[in-house]
């Protein structure tokens, strides 16, 4: 989804009006919902099989501490791409990615497929207990198979070999956990990883099946435009290889505001309130990051 100027200065004023509202999380709460049971009646109606939704929040950030943030986001969330892109007047854009979108070396790929969501637990127990939950959570594990499909679809007329195992495994990250499926992949001949970024962008993780009706769904409801949120970011070599991480766990720094994303997959039996406070696990650690970078590096 390309990043357009006009909808950073959108985002700037809905901030601007944000603030001045009594209860800006009671608004963005019932906001949520709202979009949220529109997108399940029309799943129950047969037009979706899976729409992810996402949102935003404003909080004032006075400097761009980009490097503090990211050494922060490196050593609290490994196995992440941590990035950041200028964007010159428009901003600053980071995160600490979770998934890959696609790695690329020669024919081999291997796609990560992340969907399916709980929080970590507080201690021990509850966590292995929410772990439990959620592998066996009918509906976390329909919001699963659905993008697995997808991306089995999208890649076996290019492929000889997919392999993926037959259910999915955990990944525990510091504030959530998600259902995991690694999909290898053997091309039938190389392709330029940015080909294979064609294919895939956006995937049931980040969008929705199917997926043009679900781009039409987000344009349409989604209060805050994406920008780069959710977007490949990554790098290619000269022969074509290449990795691009799906940019989540993402937040837009401009003008003394940073604007956090999260979304969350949404199917026929999602309730508006658990996902909003999936949203809320998703935003944590960006938002921490920026805490620490805010207070010079020093306790988050
Ligand atoms: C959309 C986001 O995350 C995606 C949605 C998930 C879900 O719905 O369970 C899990 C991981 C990601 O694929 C996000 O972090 O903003």
């Amino acid at each position: 989804m390309p990043f357009a100027a006009a909808a950073v200065d959108r985002l700037w004023r809905m901030a601007a009006g944000e603030t001045a509202s009594a209860s800006p999380d009671a608004a963005a709460r019932a906001a949520w919902a709202d979009m949220v049971s529109a997108a399940t009646e029309a799943i129950r109606q047969g037009r979706y099989e899976k729409l992810v939704l996402a949102r935003a929040a404003a909080r004032p950030c006075p400097e761009a501490n980009v490097w503090p943030a990211m050494a922060y986001l490196l050593s609290a969330q490994p196995g992440h791409d941590v990035f950041a892109c200028s964007l010159g007047r428009q901003g600053v854009f980071l995160g600490a990615a979770p998934e890959r979108l696609v790695d690329a070396a020669g024919s081999r790929v291997v796609v990560d497929c992340l969907a399916g969501t709980a929080p970590r637990g507080p201690d021990e127990e509850t966590d292995a207990r929410w772990a439990s939950e959620l592998l066996a959570s009918p509906k976390q594990r329909e919001e699963h198979a659905i993008l697995v499909r997808w991306v089995q679809e999208r890649l076996r007329p290019w492929s000889v070999r997919l392999s993926a195992p037959a259910s999915p495994a955990l990944r525990r990250l510091l504030h959530v956990q998600h259902l995991y499926t690694p999909l290898a992949v053997e091309l039938s001949r190389r392709r330029h990883v940015l080909e294979l970024v064609d294919r895939l962008h956006p995937t049931p993780a980040v969008a929705g099946v199917p997926q043009e009706a679900a781009l039409q769904f987000i344009a349409a409801r989604e209060a805050w435009p994406r920008g780069w949120y959710a977007g490949p970011v990554g790098w290619f070599g000269r022969q074509g290889d290449g990795r691009f991480a799906v940019a989540l766990r993402s937040a837009l720094w401009r003008g003394g505001w940073a604007y956090v994303y999260a979304g969350a997959g949404i199917v026929a039996t999602s309730n508006p309130d658990l996902e909003y406070e999936e949203t809320e696990w998703k935003m944590a650690p960006v938002l921490a990051a920026l805490t620490w970078a805010d207070r010079g590096g020093d306790g988050a």
